[in-house]
């Protein structure tokens, strides 16, 4: 009989087989956890990476703006240290904008860091109306005259919040912590010649971002009345004079002009569908101190001071060009005579419930000046002979002249202007030398001295 065969070798092998099988398939189980946790990890990170760029929440970032308007927007605008939604930062909205007078107003000045944006602000605090301010403080000139108007307007307790117009859900949240009033809206992209450089910044800023300012202010209960800067230029190339509100504006010389007047059409469509009440106000050439740099008043008297060459703009025929040039202050006074005449708006929860105010003003010296003479006058008061260049006027955008026939203004709300170009350019220069702190071979008699002026409004 044949021996049994050894089966203890088999079953040893086959033992030590099966324990082979289970360490690998453990490696396996291991292996295959650990790739699908990273795997998990992976997709987790670029959701949470998909979701912060696109919905980032209010209260983390004060400007999350279309990324089609970032290339619009200065680098400033990413720099808010102050973060918006937040209960310091609510506590601070609602101090500013709650009027210190009885049935004082209440209201949201945009531009509040610009000129006269800055001034209007101030004047509006100091009779006890409640202000909050919104600007972007972008780069098109200096931001650091933004940031020193910002101090002056912190000192009298208003606060801008930084932000742009175009950023919807921001204006939303400010509609939420206050009950606006009314609207200053000054925000602009202004400049008649650098349209031709930056033409989409006009676009973003004068229609995209008025657009989005009237889509919040329709929605909103109660709607707030709203008085917003047009300009002088929408007359074009008109030759009627003096400029009246009845006359043809179809016929702009630039696109700054052309979003002013677009601005226009806009508002008479949201008064006309959501009962919106709008005051567009035509400013002529505002001058003066804290003015704007990129104005042909200020680079002149920089240029004068530092016995630069400055280029003195004659008509195609060789006449002088001229311009109604407006002092600050008479101009702060239309703006709060407009916003103290404007109507309540009709609409309520977006519908227009029944006719609302619709007006158009503006708001010039009525007295035009030759730009040499606005040259001869900064001679005078710098004391330096100006070194000028006289040229044609290049197609730029300009127009030949503007003259402002004002009697609608002076019978609605009492506008009459009362600074004339002297007068008024001497308290500018009066500002400019003491805010660059220049020591200028300034001639007593003209009055002015290079002590540090406050600001006049
Ligand atoms: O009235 C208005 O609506 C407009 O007024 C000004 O525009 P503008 O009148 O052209 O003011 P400046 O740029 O300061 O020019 C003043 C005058 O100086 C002339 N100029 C300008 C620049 C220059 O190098 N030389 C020169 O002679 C211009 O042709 C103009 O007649 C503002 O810049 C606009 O934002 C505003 O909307």
């Amino acid at each position: 009989m044949a021996s049994p065969p050894d089966t203890s070798k088999s079953i040893k092998l086959e033992r030590y087989n099966s324990y082979l099988r289970r360490i690998h398939s453990t490696k396996l189980l291991n292996a295959s956890s650990k790739l699908l946790f990273r795997v998990t990890l992976l997709i987790a990170l670029v959701l949470i990476l998909f979701f912060t760029i696109n919905y980032p929440p209010l209260s983390d970032t004060p400007h999350h703006v279309p990324t089609h308007y970032h290339s619009f927007l200065s680098t400033n605008f990413f720099t808010s240290s102050s973060a918006i939604g937040g209960a310091a930062w609510e506590k601070q909205v609602r101090h500013s904008a709650t009027p210190r007078r009885q049935n004082g107003m209440s209201v949201l000045v945009t531009g509040a860091a610009g000129f006269i944006g800055a001034h209007c602000s101030l004047a509006l605090k100091k009779r006890g109306d409640g202000v909050l301010g919104l600007d972007n403080f972008n780069s098109y000139y200096d931001p650091s005259l933004k940031r020193s108007r910002q101090d002056l307007l912190v000192k009298h307790q208003i606060f801008i919040v930084e932000g742009d117009l175009n950023d919807g859900p921001l204006l939303t949240k400010l509609y939420d912590v206050v009950t606006f009033t009314h609207i200053l809206h000054l925000a602009a992209q202004a400049g008649v010649r650098y349209a031709m450089q930056n033409p989409q910044s006009y676009v973003a800023s004068n229609i995209a971002g008025f657009v989005n300012l009237l889509e919040v202010a329709k929605v909103a209960n109660p709607q707030p009345a709203i008085v917003w800067a047009s300009s002088s230029s929408v007359y074009g190339l008109n030759t009627d004079v003096p400029f009246s509100e009845s006359h043809r504006t179809d016929h702009p010389a630039s696109l700054y002009a052309a979003t002013k007047k677009a601005g226009e059409e806009i508002a008479h469509t949201y008064n006309h569908i959501y009962g919106l009440s709008l005051t567009g106000l035509r400013f002529f050439t505002v001058y003066g101190p804290w003015g704007r740099p990129d104005m042909a008043y200020y680079f002149f008297t920089k240029a004068i001071l530092q016995g630069k060459t400055i280029d003195v703009y004659q008509t195609q025929d060789e006449k002088e060009v001229a311009r109604d040039f407006t002092y600050i202050d008479d101009v702060v006074k239309g703006c709060l005579g407009a916003l103290d005449t404007a109507e309540k708006s009709t609409g309520s929860g977006g519908k227009k419930r029944g006719p609302a105010q619709l007006r158009t003003y503006n708001l010039g010296n009525t007295s035009p000046v030759p730009v040499g003479g606005l040259v001869s006058i900064l001679e005078s008061l710098l004391n330096i002979k100006a070194k000028k260049h006289v040229i044609k006027m290049p197609l730029n955008g300009d127009v030949p002249f503007t003259h402002a026939n004002v009697s609608l203004a002076y019978r609605d709300f009492g506008y009459k202007p009362t600074t004339d170009l002297l007068t008024g350019l001497r308290k500018f220069v009066k500002w400019y030398v003491g805010y660059y702190e220049i020591q200028p071979r300034i001639k007593k008699e003209n009055g002015v001295n290079t002590s540090n002026p406050k600001i006049s409004a």
